[in-house]
């Protein structure tokens, strides 16, 4: 079986028009399927991140505001990350945490809501963050927060909607969420959208433009591989900009920053979103990483991301002994992001007996093994050495 599974993998290898990616990180012979908690390093990005500590900040210092385009570096950076989630130039600035973006879009969002609605809807399953600060959230605006399951979203929409926060791909199971069908149910009650995409930026097509999408936050460590705390990002929908009202203005998001003035005028498009000054290191680490998506289109990612979560669990089926795992990620192409989540007894041994020998995933607690595929460098031949040795490690205990 071991042999059929390993040729299986070594032709998929052989065919994977993504294959020569993997060139382009740091990686070492461990097995790596983190990269939807920490992306890995794209090995050209020390060599930048140096360039700017020597030569931007150590002899340019200041000008470089200017001369090394720090000052515009959140909106460049944004219109590299656009196409990657289907978003055209100029709605997107890279900065702070999602934390702190998701505090602005729901606040916003709330505020772009027609007159007189008094509830949020949050994802019941979320990843915490989002769920902490939409209570905050609706306890500063004055809204009644509505912890809803997402597929049962549209049954809970109603004329007391505001807004609605969700995540495009669930942190735990890895299930997708529909993303077109709820942004196009919240449309109907005449609500604001706004997804979380930390798990599904940089794994498989988005379409923020293309399904209306009003706001949008993520993260860029995942499988952007941006480095660990790299600045978020905000994506405001071109339609809502000048309506947009942060509840974070900051002088950086002025129109005349420079001029400062008492009075706050909010600039125009995505720099709306800005609150302070940019965190120039990380923001400049992130946008050398961003070369690696140089010619890759978001389709193939997600096609191959398909493969190698179905051959996972074919492998799983196959090497881990009966009813030892089940997994928690639907079957269904549609319903599946880039992980895979497995139920397991003793998840926390056997994860660390896992990392003992060289296969990387994580832990949710109290019972799920997680292991994120990240398509720009894991191949067919990790996903059956992964596979093979949680088969034995299994088997031992
Ligand atoms: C869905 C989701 N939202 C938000 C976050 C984190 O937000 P922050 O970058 O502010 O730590 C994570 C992971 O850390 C996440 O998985
Ligand atoms: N952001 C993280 C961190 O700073 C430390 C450890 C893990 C994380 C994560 O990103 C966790 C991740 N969002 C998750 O899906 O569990």
């Amino acid at each position: 079986m071991s042999e059929s599974f390993a040729a299986r993998a070594a032709a998929l290898d052989a065919a994977d028009p993504l294959a020569d990616r993997r060139k382009l990180f740091t990686l070492d012979d461990t097995v790596y399927l983190d990269g939807n908690s920490l992306g890995a390093l794209p090995a050209h990005v020390p060599a930048r991140v140096q360039e700017v500590l020597t030569r931007e900040w150590g002899e340019l210092r200041i000008r470089s505001w200017d001369e090394s385009g720090w000052w515009t570096a959140p909106e460049r950076i944004g219109d590299r990350i656009a196409p990657l989630v289907g978003a055209a130039a100029g709605q997107i600035v890279v900065g702070d945490s999602t934390s702190v973006n998701v505090f602005k879009a729901v606040v916003a969002a709330t505020r772009l809501a027609p007159e007189g609605r008094d509830e949020i809807l949050v994802d019941a399953t979320t990843f915490p963050t989002d769920g902490y600060i939409a209570e905050s959230a609706a306890r500063i605006t004055g809204h009644r927060l509505v912890p809803v399951a997402p597929a049962e979203v549209p049954g809970a929409l109603g004329p007391r909607t505001a807004a609605v926060l969700l995540n495009h791909v669930d942190y735990r199971t890895g299930r997708l969420h529909d993303l077109p069908g709820l942004t196009a149910a919240v449309h109907e009650a005449g609500a604001i959208a706004v997804w979380d995409l930390c798990h599904s930026a940089g794994a498989l097509p988005v379409g923020l433009d293309a399904h209306g999408v009003d706001l949008a936050v993520g993260c860029t460590y995942k499988y952007l591989n941006g480095g660990p705390g790299s600045p978020a990002y905000l994506y405001v929908a071109e339609r809502h900009q000048a309506a947009f009202d942060s509840p974070l203005p900051g002088w950086t998001s002025h129109a005349d920053p420079f001029g400062m003035t008492p009075e706050y005028t909010p600039a125009d498009g995505a720099v709306r979103g800005r609150v302070g000054t940019p965190d120039i290191l990380s923001m400049l680490a992130l946008e050398a990483s961003l070369d690696v998506w140089d010619g890759v289109f978001i389709d193939e990612v997600r096609a191959k991301s398909l493969a190698l979560t179905d051959f996972f669990l074919e492998c799983v089926a196959g090497y881990v002994p009966e009813g030892r795992v089940t997994s928690v990620t639907p079957a269904a192409h549609v319903e599946r992001g880039s992980q895979v989540a497995l139920r397991c007894e003793d998840a926390k041994q056997v994860m660390s007996a896992l990392i003992a020998r060289g296969v990387v995933g994580d832990l949710r607690r109290p019972d799920v093994l997680r292991f994120g595929f990240t398509p720009l460098y894991v191949g067919f031949a990790d996903v059956e050495r992964a596979a093979r040795v949680l088969g034995e490690v299994l088997a031992q205990r």
